[in-house]
């Protein structure tokens, strides 16, 4: 079993236990489902900085990155960095997040703020709401081509964006459908941890205009980006390299300024 498998069988044991704390009816009633979304994707069609910087305590692929910061600092500090979204990792298990770092997150910065998570239920996604989330995140490895359009057209509903994330042509081509907002390109593998920024570079010719691009995971310099931008890319979505420092904010703001400078 590779480790997306496990992180899956996990999660279905997570959602049905939370189901039964909370069931749906409940937590639908808890939400208010038009209320304004802060879009990512209007952020980056607009060419701020491109940066979604996210807040990931620890990975399967790195063990432990950051464990001595708190979330609200660090969403203030990406807020006054100038990145154009923040990720906030939701998982504990194998992430160390949880959803009270996305509330938190929510109550600290007015950022457009992506769930990052495991979606494999509908549950998640009004709970993202629930919880103060403008994005989720859809990942094509782990959903058939009818949960994709069916959790897409109820993010939607909710008024959330949806990245959805690929890493090979035959996940690309079951996601392509109007409700998605952005395709992201996970240049890491994350059944063996391998990560190529080539990845990013060849599927990009295969993803249709009408979706805004956001390349993901191993970026670390200015001329990766500078690598990608060519291919189209409006988006990248770093953690690691930020919060493995003591100030993940600072690193990002010096980031983002050399980037405008380049
Ligand atoms: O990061 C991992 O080790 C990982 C393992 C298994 C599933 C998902 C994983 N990461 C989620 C992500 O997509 C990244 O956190 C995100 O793209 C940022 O990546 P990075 O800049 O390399 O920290």
């Amino acid at each position: 079993m590779n480790i997306l498998d496990k992180i899956v069988r996990d999660k279905r044991k997570e959602v049905d236990l939370k189901k039964s704390i909370i069931p749906f009816a409940q937590l639908e009633a808890s939400v208010l489902f038009n209320s304004e979304t802060n879009s990512l994707a209007n952020n980056l069609k607009q060419s701020l900085s491109g940066i979604i910087a996210e807040h990931k305590r620890r990975s399967p692929s790195k063990s432990v990155i950051n464990q001595n910061l708190n979330v609200q600092d660090v969403a203030i500090g990406y807020e006054n960095a100038g990145v154009s979204g923040m990720s906030v990792l939701t998982d504990n298990k194998y992430f160390g997040g949880s959803l009270d770092d996305l509330i938190l997150a929510r109550a600290s910065c007015n950022l457009p703020l992506l769930r990052k998570e495991f979606i494999i239920d509908t549950y998640q996604i009004v709970e993202a709401k629930a919880y103060g989330a403008d994005v989720i995140l859809l990942i094509a490895a782990i959903l058939t081509k009818e949960e994709i359009k069916q959790y897409s057209e109820l993010a939607k509903s909710l008024n959330l964006d949806v990245l959805l994330e690929v890493h090979n042509q035959e996940e690309l081509q079951k996601s392509i459908m109007p409700s998605i907002d952005m395709l992201g390109v996970n240049n890491r593998n994350l059944k063996t941890f391998e990560v190529s920024l080539e990845i990013s570079k060849t599927l990009s010719q295969q993803i249709p205009d009408e979706f805004i691009k956001v390349s993901e995971s191993g970026i670390s310099s200015i001329e990766s980006i500078k690598e990608l931008q060519p291919y189209g890319y409006k988006g990248f979505l770093i953690g690691e390299n930020f919060m493995k420092t003591n100030n993940p904010g600072e690193s990002a703001k010096g980031f983002i300024g050399k980037l405008n400078k380049d």
